[in-house]
């Protein structure tokens, strides 16, 4: 279960904008979808304890991962949740079995467990990796890294796992190919996921439920798994009003859960 409500704001020279973001889900896939500078990646910086909200609180799994009124804080490191960054940021100096084995603790001295070094060759052999384990991230493909990403968000054994735009960085050829791929992590690592994407196709592909983000609110939750056709699915996570009035008007009324009270 993610449990979130969080209140913050960030500010530059010319700007200030206002996060206050509040949903809860226990799908195994949701989506936070949204257009550009909604909030949506802030949402999950607060997540993963990488920024610290004003106000409010993240719960995962019915532990208390930050709670403002209570003065709980945990850190980034134990809160135990895999991470993959837009553009994927992995490490150029670093070799794909080591931006891998990062994400466990001992390889920050350099001393991997015979269970650790298991694990790790596991993933490599899990994503198609063994025979660019020594390469450099540089010279691999955008898909090749983007697996090298997942394996590494995952090594951690993960309570739950952020992607945020795991397609942004692919040419769109290989996009259908990556979601297949993340509808198999989905099933093969049974860890709760949680997606952001501006783009409907990629939560109509691989979610079972989307919270959409406008202005730094969660303005609507759609429920993809009671959705009956893609067109129906579309409008309801762009707001579109169905143009016939009579059946399918509740249909997608039934789609849209708490319309506006959810921010
Ligand atoms: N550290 C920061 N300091 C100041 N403003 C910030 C900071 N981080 C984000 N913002 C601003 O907050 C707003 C929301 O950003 P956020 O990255 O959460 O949007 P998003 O919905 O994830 O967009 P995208 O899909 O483009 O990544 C944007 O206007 C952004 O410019």
């Amino acid at each position: 279960m993610i449990d979130v409500d969080i209140r913050l704001a960030v500010e530059d020279r010319s700007r200030r904008f206002e996060l206050a973001a509040r949903f809860s889900t226990d799908a195994p896939f949701a989506a936070l979808y949204g257009p550009s500078g909604a909030g949506k990646s802030l949402t999950l910086q607060a997540i993963a304890g990488l920024l610290r909200p004003d106000a409010g609180h993240v719960r995962l799994n019915g532990r208390t991962m930050f709670d403002a009124a209570r003065g709980i804080d945990v850190p980034a490191p134990e809160r135990r949740i895999g991470y993959l960054f837009q553009h994927y940021a992995l490490f150029p100096h670093l070799s794909v079995r080591d931006n891998v084995a990062f994400g466990l603790k001992s390889w920050h001295r350099r001393r991997l467990s015979r269970e650790e070094d298991a694990q790790v060759q596991a993933l490599l052999e899990n994503f198609g990796l063994e025979s660019l384990a020594a390469s450099r991230p540089a010279k691999l493909s955008g898909g090749q890294q983007q697996r090298v990403a997942l394996a590494r968000a995952l090594a951690c054994r993960p309570q739950v796992l952020l992607l945020d735009e795991p397609f942004a960085a692919l040419h769109p050829m290989l996009r259908s190919a990556l979601r297949a791929e993340l509808a198999q992590v989905r099933q093969r690592w049974n860890i709760p996921v949680l997606m952001i994407t501006h783009d409907a196709e990629d939560v109509i592909a691989l979610a079972d439920v989307a919270f959409v983000y406008e202005h730094g609110q969660v303005v609507r939750e759609v429920n993809l798994q009671q959705a009956t056709s893609r067109e129906l699915m579309t409008q309801a996570l762009t707001g579109e009003q169905a143009r016939p009035q009579t059946m399918r008007h509740g249909v997608l009324r039934r789609l849209l859960e708490g319309t506006g009270g959810t921010a």
